[in-house]
């Protein structure tokens, strides 16, 4: 398998003073290039913490995570914060969209903080592939729910990630609406080679993935 990204036994614990929380208890994945994983499980299972680890945007407590062999943990932060930008997607159940810009502008954002210029040609496909063609001056207060995510997944895609992480990314929309995102959100990750992990509750939603995850009290079960 041509792997992407690979954990070793991860294990995350949340310390406070009173008490001791064991979020992952020894996870070892293998996420292969190009695919779309869903990871499901019982809201507390550890869901959202196994995402934030895969994506560096928290370290594990034991273990490593290695995105194409390389160890995360031997990265600084700002190190990471540059690899994410340049590798990394990310679609959130919040939208995230920065209301003072346009549908444009946010879109390009990640690719201008980056100091990159956005390819004309490839931005053109994306807002023609998530149908924002004629949204581009619109502003966030102006679209439904289903346009925002829509925004923010033409943003995550933008920057050619190698990778794309969503946590419960069609979570605020009615069923039809998130459906018909995600399948855009599908689609636009296959079109462009780009790996899908996706965090879920609904069932349906991670049917439509090609790798079922459960896990189950910081475990992997299935
Ligand atoms: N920052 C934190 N400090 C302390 N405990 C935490 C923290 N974040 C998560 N936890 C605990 O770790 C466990 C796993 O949480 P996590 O958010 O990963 O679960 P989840 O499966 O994503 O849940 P949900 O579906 O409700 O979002 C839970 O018991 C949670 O209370």
């Amino acid at each position: 398998m041509d792997t992407i990204l690979k954990t070793e036994n991860i294990r995350k614990t949340y310390e406070s003073s009173s008490v001791k929380v064991n979020a992952l208890n020894g996870i070892d994945l293998e996420f292969a290039k190009g695919r779309f994983y869903s990871v499901i499980g019982r809201s507390g299972s550890g869901k959202s913490t196994l995402l934030y680890i895969l994506s560096g945007l928290d370290q594990p407590t034991e273990g490593k995570v290695c995105f194409e062999g390389k160890d995360l943990s031997e990265y600084s932060d700002g190190e990471m914060a540059i690899f994410r930008r340049r590798h990394m997607g990310f679609v959130f159940q919040q939208y995230n969209l920065m209301e003072e810009y346009n549908v444009l502008e946010n879109i390009c954002m990640p690719v201008k903080l980056d100091q990159r210029k956005p390819d004309p040609e490839f931005l053109h496909t994306v807002l023609e592939t998530l149908g924002l063609e004629d949204k581009q001056k619109k502003y966030a207060s102006e679209l439904s729910g289903g346009e925002q995510q829509r925004v923010a997944i033409a943003r995550s895609i933008l920057s050619k990630p190698k990778i794309i992480f969503a946590d419960e990314p069609t979570g605020n929309l009615d069923k039809k609406t998130a459906l018909e995102t995600l399948e855009l959100l599908i689609e636009s990750a296959k079109k462009f080679g780009q790996t899908l992990i996706m965090v879920t509750h609904d069932l349906e939603v991670a049917r439509m993935s090609e790798v079922v995850i459960t896990i189950e009290d910081g475990r992997v079960i299935g």
